[in-house]
């Protein structure tokens, strides 16, 4: 034995294998603790943040970085257009740091960007690819990643400024919906004498008096019904309430495919706060449920949501406190009363035809060097008319458009108006 290891050790061929071996051993002790020395360097001496697609801060840092991206070449767009009117868009160009790694510079310190996009994953029903945003930094610089963070949320307010976030339902959550819009003032919804100031008031009251509704164990909510004929101002009124409250709007569709009792549930419980729940001409996703000769068999649910899931989800423990829901519907005939019984509805109010007052301030709205004597000449010459009794206040301001800058010949032909 001892023979032959005095042998291998003076084998050149041994010896050079014996070398490669220790040569081998040696780089994966290295490689190991460089591998140990980086994660530890990363442990101690440096900040990650990971900020995923499905967080909400996610898109504001997005938005973020399109003020800190210009430093990379290696771009995504977002464009964004507004039909400022026939032919006329004007159209902007975002720029965001594509796929990739990307250096920023921000407050003294270097930042990675990494973004990344998984081809693998996506939101089954959205179809939006799963995306995570990692910002890496040399130090313990948690603060820093916090400072971005709340910059971030501060900029994307400061773009919904002055206007109203509309959302609509996208798989379990709610999404804005297209860019913010310019708020609508209020006074530009023209509706019959008090009936604006009512509903204003109404709603302000309910704002202010959680504690008048916990304290006698009724749920904080309130519902709305407005109802009327078409073209008389329930989505325009009900769009610059949110502006005046500073509200968002959730846009809801009943008879959206895929709307089921659980999700419908849901959606009801995690609405934005300070936002109000608009569920527009509700008697077509449900007819009513009383059956008479004239209407045999006509309650059936649209899709797989079914009216009682409806009633449910309303009344819901789940629902989230503070919740505002409008409904409006041109035919309330049709409602069942299980929809509209207190609770579910508090305020029902008809918004109706124009009335004299309604016509009067419409005309002095669109033409204000106008006087209240030739506003009121108008209000007669469409009440002379077959037309007048039943006039909407979307056919007036189509009238108007056409006379734009002519309140004489706005006068004169009344008789013209769109039926
Ligand atoms: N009371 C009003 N004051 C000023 N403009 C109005 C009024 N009512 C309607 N309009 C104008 O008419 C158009 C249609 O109004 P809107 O969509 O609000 O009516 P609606 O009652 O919701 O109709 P529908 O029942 O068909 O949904 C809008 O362009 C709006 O500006």
């Amino acid at each position: 034995m001892a023979e032959l290891i005095l042998s291998l050790k003076d084998n050149p061929y041994f010896g050079a294998g014996f070398g490669l071996v220790g040569v081998g051993t040696l780089l994966a002790v290295l490689r190991r603790g460089l591998q140990h020395s980086l994660i530890f360097f990363r442990r101690n001496y440096m900040t990650t943040l990971e900020v995923t697609s499905r967080d909400k801060s996610f898109y504001w840092l997005l938005q973020w970085l399109n003020s800190q991206g210009r430093r990379t070449q290696h771009l995504s767009v977002n464009t964004s257009f507004q039909q400022l009117g026939p032919g006329k868009i004007e159209t902007h160009f975002f720029f965001v740091p594509g796929p990739g790694v990307h250096y920023i510079r921000y407050s003294k310190s270097w930042i990675q960007v990494e973004r990344n996009r998984e081809k693998q994953m996506t939101d089954f029903q959205t179809g939006v690819p799963f995306e995570s945003v990692i910002l890496t930094t040399f130090g313990k610089k948690q603060k820093l990643f916090e400072d971005i963070l709340h910059n971030a949320r501060q900029s994307a307010l400061l773009m919904q400024e002055g206007k109203t976030i509309m959302y609509t339902p996208a798989a379990s959550e709610w999404r804005p919906f297209g860019h913010p819009r310019k708020r609508r003032p209020l006074s530009s919804v023209v509706l019959d004498k008090k009936l604006a100031e009512y509903i204003e008031c109404d709603i302000k009251d309910f704002l202010k008096n959680q504690s008048w509704y916990t304290e006698r164990g009724i749920p904080y909510r309130r519902g709305y019904l407005l109802h009327g004929p078409p073209g008389c101002g329930k989505s325009s009124f009900i769009t610059a309430l949110a502006g005046e409250l500073e509200f968002g709007i959730c846009l809801l569709n009943l008879n959206q495919t895929g709307l089921s009792d659980d999700r419908l549930n849901h959606l009801l419980s995690v609405a934005p706060q300070q936002s109000i729940i608009l569920l527009e001409d509700v008697d077509a996703a449900f007819a009513s449920r009383d059956l008479t000769k004239e209407n045999p068999g006509v309650y059936q649910g649209m899709g797989k949501l079914t009216f009682s899931g409806l009633l449910n989800a309303l009344d819901g423990v789940a629902s989230s406190e503070g919740r505002i829901i409008f409904m409006t519907t041109n035919y309330p005939e049709r409602l069942d009363k299980a929809l509209v019984r207190p609770g579910r509805v508090d305020v029902k109010l008809l918004i109706d035809y124009c009335s004299d007052y309604q016509l009067q301030q419409m005309f002095l709205k669109f033409y204000p060097h106008c006087n209240i004597q030739q506003a009121n000449i108008f209000v007669q010459e469409i009440r002379q008319n077959e037309i007048g009794k039943s006039i909407s206040p979307a056919q007036v301001q189509g009238h108007f458009m056409l006379y734009k800058s002519s309140p004489k010949l706005a006068i004169s032909n009344v008789n013209k108006i769109n039926i």
